[in-house]
């Protein structure tokens, strides 16, 4: 059995993961973390991971951007690798995400979904063919009323796999509404809006003289958040220091898939 701490373990995607681990063959929660003890847990739960003296294999966070640095020197100490999960996450933040794969196993992914990542690579392959031939890149992302950070972690990684294949040449705009004047040509639009229970929706325009392309990934239910993050830990358990994201876990699985 893998062991997991569900770091987060009383929010909503910590308790996707718990019910899902429930039924699961190969991993199951040892201990979870989390700063609100609202929920009866069927394992030990700490208020700080640095509190946490349960040995486990694999770390799965869906929790805070005020937790990280806790959360990094723990995984590194206790040499337990880490699926990164929580979005919102400051330039400060992520860079010591990478620092801290030098020393342990960390992967990171702003969507734990099979349907995100694999958008992604098909954007790089649109992009290369429709910006050339004078489209326009715009991203829509849409979420539920709790969530706190805007706009979403995937749709800056949508946006940023785009800037990958076109060399770095586009800014992003989040405010059009600060100047009076026209889109510039390099640059994404990235619009978020929030309301209701709505669980997850992305949708990427190419827009071009006379037509337009438009990519579009809904989530339906949270569970494949669960289900992606309950694969990459999998994966990550045993791993050697590096830095890994949802790629590493999905081609891994079609090499398994083909064999
Ligand atoms: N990568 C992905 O596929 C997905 C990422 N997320 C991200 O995961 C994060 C959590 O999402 P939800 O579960 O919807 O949020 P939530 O607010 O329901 O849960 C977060 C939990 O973390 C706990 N928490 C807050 N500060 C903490 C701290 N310092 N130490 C330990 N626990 C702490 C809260 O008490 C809460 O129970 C968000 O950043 C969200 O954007 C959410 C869904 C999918
Ligand atoms: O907070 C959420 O709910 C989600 N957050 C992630 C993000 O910021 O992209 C992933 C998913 O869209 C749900």
């Amino acid at each position: 059995m893998i062991r997991v701490i569900m770091h987060g373990c009383n929010g909503k995607m910590g308790q996707v993961i718990s019910n899902l681990l429930k039924e699961d063959q190969e991993a199951e929660i040892v201990a979870g973390v989390d700063v609100s003890d609202h929920i009866q847990n069927e394992y030990p739960v700490f208020k700080n991971i640095a509190e946490c003296d349960i040995e486990a294999d694999v770390i799965i966070d869906f929790a805070s951007v005020k937790a990280i640095e806790d959360l990094l020197n723990y995984s590194i100490e206790k040499q337990v690798p880490v699926v990164v999960c929580t979005t919102g996450l400051t330039e400060e933040q992520l860079a010591k995400i990478k620092k801290a794969s030098e020393e342990v196993a960390v992967l990171r992914s702003a969507n734990m979904s099979l349907g995100i990542n694999m958008l992604m690579k098909l954007l790089q392959t649109a992009a290369q063919v429709l910006v050339p031939a004078g489209f326009d890149i715009e991203i829509v992302e849409k979420h539920h009323k709790l969530k706190l950070d805007a706009p979403s972690g995937t749709a800056i990684a949508l946006a940023d796999s785009i800037n990958d294949s076109l060399d770095q040449r586009y800014d992003y705009q989040y405010d059009r509404s600060r100047e009076l004047k026209r889109r510039e040509k390099n640059e994404i639009g990235i619009q978020a809006v929030r309301g209701g229970t709505i669980v997850g929706e992305h949708e990427v325009i190419f827009a071009g003289i006379d037509e337009v392309i438009e990519f579009k990934h809904t989530a339906y239910t949270k569970a494949i958040f669960g289900k992606g993050a309950i694969q990459a830990a999998k994966f990550l358990a045993g791993k050697p220091a590096g830095f890994y994201d949802m790629s590493h876990v999905i081609e891994g699985n079609v090499q398994l898939n083909k064999t």
